[in-house]
């Protein structure tokens, strides 16, 4: 399996989250990266760097409007008197209106997104788009025959909306990697989300659309981020009615609990019958993740490989979460090993 990897991600570095109440450095840190990758190296897995895409392709799954924000949020940052990284100070909220998009760079930075945990800075736009040209070439890959490929994405993207970002995510890397697939002739495909948050920007997206199934396994949004979407009742709307499947779990679900549900998650995706599958990978179900509440082992994420392998489906891993950061190379590599050694 071919990993795809760009150290532009680097320039994505130095902001400040908002979490719990205090304003905390990022646990989605440019290090998290360097593990994976000397972790896939260890393991032997080739590394290639990203091919080049035209800038429409990301409006497969994203506004342009809100693209045309992302690319230029910065500089509107500076020419407001500012420097550093970018919060939003302010939210469109209930009984407010969202169709009209304010002029200021602080109201529109709370327009395009839902949470404070996602600073921007100076290089987050050479950041993002490059981990979205890693998710599309590891798609191609795929789409020109490859059985698999990994995408080495960061910062992670399966929370950003169609016009949203949020969740440490600017661009839905699973969601372009999936349109991508669509495209080039995959009539049905899969995206099943294994993070421990819930994709809430891949089901925006794919809400509805009977082409794309979204499944996503997480902890319960009755407790935990994102809070406001990832519930069973919601199931599409629609075309897209009955093509989207949430499994919240509650804190401290371990493996055997985890295996279970994920059976029936893959005999939901045998029952839809895909041509190709995405995996939004996030380890932050690990037992040791500092900002989740799952306690999968090491030794369990071979057998999560394994068994997306048993589909025996063409499958594109975009990474997402993960962040104790000494054990993700380790974790992400075990389940790719274990899909290569099932597949
Ligand atoms: N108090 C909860 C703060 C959560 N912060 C965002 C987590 C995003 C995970 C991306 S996989
Ligand atoms: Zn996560």
């Amino acid at each position: 399996m071919k990993v795809i990897y760009s150290d532009k991600h680097q320039a994505h570095q130095g902001g400040m989250e908002l979490h719990r109440g205090e304003l905390v450095p990022c646990y989605e840190m440019p290090s998290r990266a360097q593990f994976m990758l000397d972790a896939l190296r260890q393991a032997g897995f080739p590394i290639l760097p990203p091919r080049d895409f035209a800038p429409e392709q990301l409006e497969r799954v994203h506004s342009a409007d809100y693209l045309q924000f992302l690319r230029t949020a910065y500089s509107q940052w500076q020419a407001a008197g500012k420097s550093g990284f970018m919060l939003p100070s302010a939210f469109p909220a209930r009984g407010q209106r969202q169709d009209k998009i304010p002029t200021g760079i602080h109201a529109k930075l709370g327009y395009y997104s839902y949470d404070a945990s996602t600073p921007m800075v100076a290089g987050t736009w050479q950041a993002v788009e490059a981990g979205a040209h890693c998710a599309l070439t590891a798609a191609a890959l795929v789409a020109e025959g490859e059985q698999s490929a990994y995408a080495l994405c960061r910062p992670p993207g399966h929370h950003a909306g169609y016009a949203t970002f949020g969740g440490y995510c600017f661009l839905n890397n699973a969601a372009l990697a999936a349109q991508y697939l669509r495209d080039q002739g995959k009539r049905k495909v899969v995206v099943l989300d294994v993070d421990y948050h819930h994709g809430n920007g891949t089901q925006d997206i794919f809400w509805q659309r009977d082409d794309v199934l979204t499944i996503s396994i997480h902890g319960d949004p009755a407790t935990e981020y994102p809070f406001f979407l990832g519930y069973a009742d919601e199931h599409g709307e629609g075309a897209g009615l009955g093509y989207c499947h949430n499994f919240p779990l509650p804190a401290g679900t371990d493996w055997p609990t985890y295996q279970q549900v994920l059976l029936k998650a893959l005999q939901l995706i045998k029952d839809f019958n895909p041509d190709a599958m995405v995996v939004s990978l996030g380890v932050d179900t690990f037992e040791d993740d500092p900002i989740s509440a799952f306690k999968l082992k090491a030794g369990h994420y071979p057998l999560l490989g394994a068994h997306i392998a048993s589909l025996g489906l063409p499958t594109v891993f975009i990474q997402e979460g993960g962040y104790a950061v000494a054990e993700v190379g380790q974790n992400v590599a075990a389940v790719l090993q274990g899909f290569e050694q099932t597949a």
